[in-house]
């Protein structure tokens, strides 16, 4: 069971992102979410995979408190957010990097990721942040002093990565990270995902690329309908005739493992 408190020992959190039977939508309109729960443990990658509207992007709306659930729970390192705002829940430990392309082409590298840090004012913490994004992303300290809008499209994205992590979170929320890039750069992409993960991270993953993303995960969820349909191992989800058939556009190579229907 998770730790109630916020500076609990990471350790002991079993999960570190628990969202728990979540109805959740939009205004007056029908539900989106009808009763989700998805959960996060440290140092892992969970994908969340499914057909356009199903709710995806929803979920990471909830999980950052853009949009307040109208029941069921969240969690961020066994600490109740239900009720947050984006703000509180960069300080409950959680950052979220958004859909699409945000860093500012006509400022430098290292002036994009230090916004990530506007609110923190110890010096030692900031340079302590900066030393770890840039051994994380080898790309951010070799193009510190360059501008962000002469970086590739996946290096920029590895821009956004780092401004994001140096508040210091245990839980990133990654929206398509490798829309709008090639083959080459959404591979390098994930690669620094799993880096992210290997770092400790809890890392909560809507992707389109479902194929691509559950080769990365480590769990993925399939969501249809606003709930979650199939979870499981990405290695059994990936390997399932009948997920593959439906929801990852063709059979698998090895049709050996089921994952769990639920
Ligand atoms: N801001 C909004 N206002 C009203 N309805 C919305 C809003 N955002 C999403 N929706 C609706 O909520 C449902 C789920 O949308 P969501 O974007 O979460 O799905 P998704 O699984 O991420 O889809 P996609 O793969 O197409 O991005 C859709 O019917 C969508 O039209």
């Amino acid at each position: 069971m998770a730790s109630e408190q916020h500076d609990a020992p990471q350790g002991r959190q079993e999960y570190l992102l628990e969202l728990d039977d979540v109805q959740a939508g939009y205004g007056r309109a029908a539900l989106v979410l009808r009763g989700l729960t998805v959960k996060v443990p440290p140092a892992s990658v969970v994908c969340l995979v499914g057909p356009n509207g199903a709710g995806k992007s929803t979920v990471l709306k909830v999980a950052s408190g853009m949009l307040t659930p109208r029941a069921g729970s969240v969690r961020v390192l066994g600490q109740d957010v239900t009720r947050n705002g984006p703000q509180d829940m960069l300080a409950a430990g959680l950052s979220h990097v958004l859909q699409g392309h945000s860093v500012f082409r006509e400022m430098t590298v290292g002036e994009n990721v230090m916004l990530g840090a506007y609110t923190v004012r110890d010096k030692q913490f900031i340079a302590e942040r900066v030393d770890f994004v840039k051994s994380l992303f080898p790309v951010v300290g070799d193009r510190w002093d360059a501008l962000a809008g002469a970086l590739s499209g996946g290096q920029q994205k590895q821009v956004e990565f780092a401004r994001s992590l140096m508040v210091d979170p245990k839980v990133v929320l990654l929206d398509e990270p490798s829309m709008g890039l090639d083959p080459k750069a959404t591979a390098t992409v994930f690669e620094q995902v799993v880096r992210m993960r290997d770092a400790g991270l809890a890392v909560l993953m809507v992707e389109q690329n479902a194929r691509r993303a559950l080769e990365t995960a480590d769990l993925g969820c399939v969501l249809d309908l606003g709930r979650v349909h199939i979870s499981g191992p990405a290695h059994e989800l990936l390997a399932d005739p009948q997920l593959a058939e439906l929801y990852l556009g063709g059979r698998p190579h090895n049709d050996s493992a089921k994952a769990t229907h639920v």
